[in-house]
């Protein structure tokens, strides 16, 4: 079997995921990075029947083999190209980072970017992080945890499978170490409201900014406002053949009396992701919540 194509990975699971399979053939400078960089930078996860994003029950990760130290660590679920993990790894050489993807060429992407800026505190594994969390990652090993604009999904029918719902802010309370800290970001109203909701409701977790930006400060209340969640020139972006009004996308209740929203996190630069958000005109929603 061709190794740069993946293979299907849903038999072994219950759960609808919060992926779809993507152009994964690698290609040219992505193909090679792979064969190259692989054995240094990505994690060999044993797996169930050899699905390619599955994590084989009871395998759990020894991080400071994987690291060849003891050091803080930091996960981001979702890396896409490794840009934010990436230019972390480089400003705080002394926390270990590990990205967590499903996309193989965004993981390609991220160990050419690992090996370009000659860091030796990344590593990378393709898993989908929820299934990792369940068991792979350590219970109280991860001082930070990101999890940046995780894909909308839009229809209200396929809202189960956001990644950001109740089972795996438990998850994510599993492998938070006390006081570690969970980071979020969103470009999309409804999905920012969902995610605060469900770390707000669990025992788990403690909003840093609790109370803050709300009402007429609250960027939330400023999206329901415009009544449009993008916008560009005036007109509403539109995803496949209908605008994306805040209507559509969720709750919109005229004013935000909850807040709560993170300032933007400095450690996060602007990825092209969120650059092509915000030409697009959306607001971008953080939150930073602690594990108690
Ligand atoms: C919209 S992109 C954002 C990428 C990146 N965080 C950024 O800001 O540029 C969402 C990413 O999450 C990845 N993803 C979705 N579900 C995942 C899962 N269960 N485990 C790991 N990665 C996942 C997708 O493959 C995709 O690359």
């Amino acid at each position: 079997m061709d190794p740069h194509v993946q293979t299907p990975d849903q038999p072994h699971r219950t759960q609808p995921v919060s992926f779809v399979r993507r152009g994964s053939r690698l290609q040219g400078r992505r193909r090679e990075a792979w064969d190259e960089l692989a054995e240094a930078f990505l994690l060999d996860v044993p797996r169930v029947h050899g699905a390619d994003t599955s994590v084989a029950p009871g395998f759990v990760l020894d991080v400071e083999a994987a690291f060849g130290r003891s050091a803080p660590l930091v996960i981001e679920v979702g890396s896409g190209l490794g840009e934010a993990i990436t230019h972390a790894a480089e400003l705080d050489p002394d926390r270990d980072h590990l990205a967590l993807e499903v996309y193989r060429p965004g993981l390609a992407q991220t160990m050419l970017r690992i090996s370009q800026k000659d860091l030796t505190n990344v590593r990378t594994a393709q898993v989908d992080a929820a299934e990792a969390f369940a068991g792979m990652i350590p219970a109280s090993s991860v001082a930070e945890l990101w999890t940046f604009f995780p894909d909308p999904w839009h229809k209200a029918r396929h809202h189960k499978r956001r990644l950001v719902k109740e089972d795996y802010v438990e998850l994510a309370a599993r492998i938070l170490a006390p006081g570690g800290l969970f980071r979020l970001a969103t470009d999309w109203s409804s999905y920012a409201v969902q995610m605060r909701a469900v770390l707000d409701a669990s025992p788990d977790f403690e909003n840093l900014h609790d109370g803050e930006r709300r009402g007429a400060d609250s960027p939330l209340t400023q999206v329901w406002e415009s009544g449009v969640e993008s916008v560009v020139g005036g007109a509403p972006v539109r995803e496949g053949r209908d605008p994306v009004s805040t209507g559509n996308t969720g709750v919109n209740e005229g004013t935000d009396t909850l807040g709560g929203w993170a300032p933007r996190f400095e450690g996060r630069p602007l990825t092209s992701f969120e650059n092509k958000a915000i030409q697009a005109g959306r607001t971008v929603f953080d939150l930073t919540y602690r594990r108690r």
